[in-house]
């Protein structure tokens, strides 16, 4: 799904009401129900609710919903900021409220009243409308919502927050759920802003999808029907040679469970076969819990020292659990110098490349790169103040190096050699658990090997690794998962998205 600026969705509007033949009044109409339909399942009729309303659109959804909630038999208290003239679907809601309620408006600072507790807030003051610093009345009815400790739920956006770009003001709503209106937008990805958003949710309001296909965005998410349409279907007359041949160059001592935890990643994804180069000292612990994999023993014990014959494989992955001695970092380089195939370079990779950058000219363009924030700092050479700058860094750097980079964390960031950037919409807080990244090196090695283009490998390998993580955590929880369990509960993305 394309992710499109505010501008653009306002296109998106204007494209529906033509094709439907329907009001922007409508068109709220459906907003406000798509709200509702959310906060009713998730709320119950006992507590107050405080509906505080701004002068735009937004605030003529609040009043529409504050209608639809009255009449589904909840205890509403509206309110206007009427520091100015109201849009016209906002006056007109407003009107239809003012039939059923008393409505309180607030022009100024001093029309504010105290906040009681133990009630629910509705945010409809401002959303994808906002165009300048949050002042004045509005920041003033912002900080003491901000102040109580009742639940916020925000319309569309937090009230304060662009949807496009991230804000200098201290004006924001810190919402408990934002209820977002057909598309995430933009600045629900970063992390910055999670204190702003909550939990934040989809809600459909029926925009004709159709009407963006010519609309260009650089960001998309990465949803089940993207994926649906990306997974291939296993030839009936396949062999194990059909999908594809794995090296993966992995683990040193003490770091062994590394390279296991990627090797059986890569057979739970559906790779053909997998050869794993190890240290000496690894081989026991390899072949014990894989017997699956077939092995390249260094003849180093404790690290990689020596580049494996790399011919004849679809795909190679390097980096987890290798460790930095001097020795592996030389098998990097070969490596790197002497492939022409994308190759998929994690963990430690990421830091010896750090360490050594003159080497990123050798990387096989569309590579994919998988680094967590710090090794993305580490590769960028620098520190980021907020997640926005890390973005655009990775950014700037997956155009230069004309390779993938799957920045990792909450929504991963799949970052096109175009600068397009792909935003994952599965997982969540279970997977940030030792050796999960390693997890998801495997996968993304696997994808490679079966003939997936490296963009694909990267995006469906994000997902898949999530979807496993989300279905491990509804068994063993957030916190009880480990990253073992994620590659066990992978055959759940199969089971759910496979022809
Ligand atoms: N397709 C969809 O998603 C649908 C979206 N819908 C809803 O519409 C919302 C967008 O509505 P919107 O465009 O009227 O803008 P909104 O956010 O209400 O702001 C209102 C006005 O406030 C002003 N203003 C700006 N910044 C300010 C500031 N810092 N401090 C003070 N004032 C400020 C500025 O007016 P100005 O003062 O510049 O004349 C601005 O125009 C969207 O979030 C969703 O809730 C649904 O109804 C239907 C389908
Ligand atoms: N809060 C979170 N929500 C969703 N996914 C997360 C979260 N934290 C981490 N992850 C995912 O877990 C994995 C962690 O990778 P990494 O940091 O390399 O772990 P390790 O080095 O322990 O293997 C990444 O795929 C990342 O996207
Ligand atoms: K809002």
């Amino acid at each position: 799904m394309k992710i499109l600026t505010a501008a653009q969705i306002h296109q998106l509007d204007l494209y529906t009401q033509e094709a439907e033949h329907i009001t922007s009044l409508a068109l709220m109409e459906r907003a406000a129900e798509a709200f509702v339909g959310w906060f009713t399942k998730h709320t119950s009729l006992q507590k107050e609710i405080w509906v505080f309303c701004g002068r735009g659109n937004n605030g003529g959804d609040g009043l529409a919903i504050a209608c639809l909630l009255i009449n589904r038999g909840y205890k509403v208290k509206p309110f206007i900021v009427k520091s100015g003239p109201l849009t016209s679907d906002c006056a007109a809601n407003l009107s239809r409220l003012e039939k059923m309620v008393a409505v309180t408006s607030i022009v100024t600072e001093e029309d504010l009243v105290k906040i009681p507790a133990n009630i629910l807030i509705i945010d409809a003051l401002l959303g994808s409308g906002l165009n300048r610093e949050v002042t004045g009345v509005y920041a003033a009815i912002i900080d003491k919502i901000n102040a109580t400790e009742n639940k916020v739920y925000a319309v569309d956006v937090p009230s304060g927050l662009y949807s496009d770009y991230p804000a200098k003001h201290a004006a924001i709503i810190t919402a408990d759920h934002t209820i977002t209106f057909q598309m995430p937008k933009l600045m629900l990805f970063l992390s910055d802003h999670e204190a702003f958003t909550g939990a934040w949710h989809i809600v459909d309001i029926g925009l004709k999808m159709e009407g963006a296909a010519d609309i260009v965005s650089d960001y998309s998410y990465t949803d089940a029907a993207v994926i649906h349409k990306m997974i291939r279907k296993r030839p009936v007359f396949s062999h194990k040679g059909t999908f594809g041949k794995v090296l993966l160059i992995a683990g040193s001592k003490g770091m062994m469970g590394a390279a296991t935890l990627a090797a059986k990643s890569i057979l739970r994804t559906g790779a053909g076969l997998v050869c794993v180069h190890i240290p000496g000292s690894g081989v026991d612990i390899v072949q014990t819990l894989i017997p699956e994999a077939i092995l390249s023993i260094d003849p180093n014990k404790e690290v990689v020292t020596v580049l494996p014959d790399i011919d004849g494989y679809s795909a190679i992955g390097i980096g987890v659990g290798l460790g930095e001695h001097p020795y592996t970092a030389d098998v990097l380089e070969e490596l790197l110098v002497s492939s022409v195939d994308p190759l998929v370079i994690d963990a430690s990779a990421l830091n010896i490349l750090a360490s050594n950058p003159h080497w990123i000219t050798h990387i096989p363009p569309n590579s994919i790169l998988t680094p967590h924030p710090r090794e993305l700092e580490r590769l960028a050479g620098m520190k980021f103040q907020n997640s926005w700058e890390r973005l655009h860094k990775a950014i700037e750097m997956a155009k230069k190096m004309q390779v993938i980079i799957v920045l990792k964390g909450a929504y991963t960031a799949v970052v096109m050699p175009t600068g397009v950037v792909h935003f994952n919409s599965t997982g969540n807080s279970g997977l940030a658990t030792a050796g999960s990244g390693d997890v998801l090196t495997g996968i993304i090695t696997s994808f490679l090997a079966q003939g997936y283009s490296p963009a694909d490998a990267a995006r469906l390998g994000v997902f898949a690794h999530g979807y496993a993580g989300d279905a491990a955590a509804e068994v063993k929880s957030k916190a009880g998962m480990i990253a073992s369990d994620i590659t066990e509960y992978l055959p759940m993305f199969f089971l759910d998205f496979e022809e």
